[in-house]
């Protein structure tokens, strides 16, 4: 679908400083040498043989930008300008967004107004619903793959497609996890998952705006999955008292167990707490 770059990376790029590392994947500010504009270069280990487990196979690190290249252009969707190759990894040159992880936007201000979350929301649900209209699912939605383009502006960017799946309609997928305090309850039960599964995320994603708790999360990985599979979560007092009906019920139609009477993405744009007013 795009052509790989085989080339030195370094012949067309200038490696800045870190950015962020995940596990086969380290993220730096690179300058491209030619235009000088700045990037955030992924740095996907390969695996060295079929056997190996440090690393990604080729073709699941080129999905990820197959599924970019197929969502290009969203404005809350972050872009791929290049992809190079060598012998060890595969580099997926990508936008660079300045303003930092919506997540640190919270942390900074502890909760936000109902008005503020709604905005955020709907951005992320607008990210969400032009992947669900390809049948592309995210599969790893969280505040901290929710980046703000710019400081101080609240324009967002949904990034790192690496778990991201096509799904097929008679293929069903399941071998992929998430994050455990966002992943929703058919993925603990390693069923078939389904564009419902990024709506559960963005329950979890909304409820944390909202409160600056995390409904689900137990003191080990084991209560989180119990709590998430017996849906267990309440609107504590302590952080909800002020919340409105409206925004508890466009979150309550979200973490519904059953992911065929889960809300989907449409239902959550025409919802009266996001509905544009
Ligand atoms: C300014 C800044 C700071 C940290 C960044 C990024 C940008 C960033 C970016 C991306 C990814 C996958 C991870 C990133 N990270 C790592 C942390 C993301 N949760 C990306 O695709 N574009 C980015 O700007």
């Amino acid at each position: 679908v795009l052509n790989i770059i085989t080339e030195d990376f370094e012949n067309f790029y200038d490696i800045q400083d870190d950015l962020g590392s995940g596990q086969f994947a380290v993220v730096k500010r690179v300058r491209e040498l030619n235009t000088g504009h700045e990037f955030a270069a992924k740095f996907v280990r390969k695996k060295k043989c079929v056997a190996g487990r440090r690393g990604l196979k080729r073709e699941e690190i080129l999905r990820e930008a197959d599924i970019l290249s197929e969502l290009a252009p969203h404005r809350n969707i972050i872009t791929l300008h290049d992809i190079f190759e060598n012998k060890h990894e595969i580099i997926l040159v990508l936008e660079l967004v300045g303003g930092g992880e919506l997540f640190h936007y919270i942390a900074e201000k502890d909760t936000l107004s109902e008005e503020e979350a709604a905005k955020f929301i709907l951005q992320i649900l607008e990210g969400v619903h032009h992947m669900h209209e390809k049948n592309i699912v995210h599969l790893d939605l969280k505040p901290e793959n929710v980046m703000l383009l710019e400081k101080n502006k609240t324009q967002i960017k949904i990034i790192d497609f690496g778990i991201s799946r096509k799904l097929q309609p008679n293929e069903p997928t399941k071998e992929t996890f998430g994050t455990p305090e966002f992943v929703a309850p058919e993925v603990i039960a390693f069923e078939p998952v389904t564009l419902a599964t990024d709506m559960w995320s963005i329950g979890v994603i909304t409820y944390i705006l909202l409160s600056g708790a995390s409904p689900f999360l137990g003191n080990t990985n084991q209560e989180t999955f119990n709590n998430i599979t017996q849906v267990d979560y309440r609107f504590d007092e302590e952080f909800f008292a002020n919340t409105s009906d409206l925004a508890k019920d466009f979150i309550q139609q979200l973490f519904v167990k059953n992911p065929r009477q889960r809300a989907t993405v449409v239902d959550c744009l025409n919802h009266p707490w996001i509905k544009p007013r």
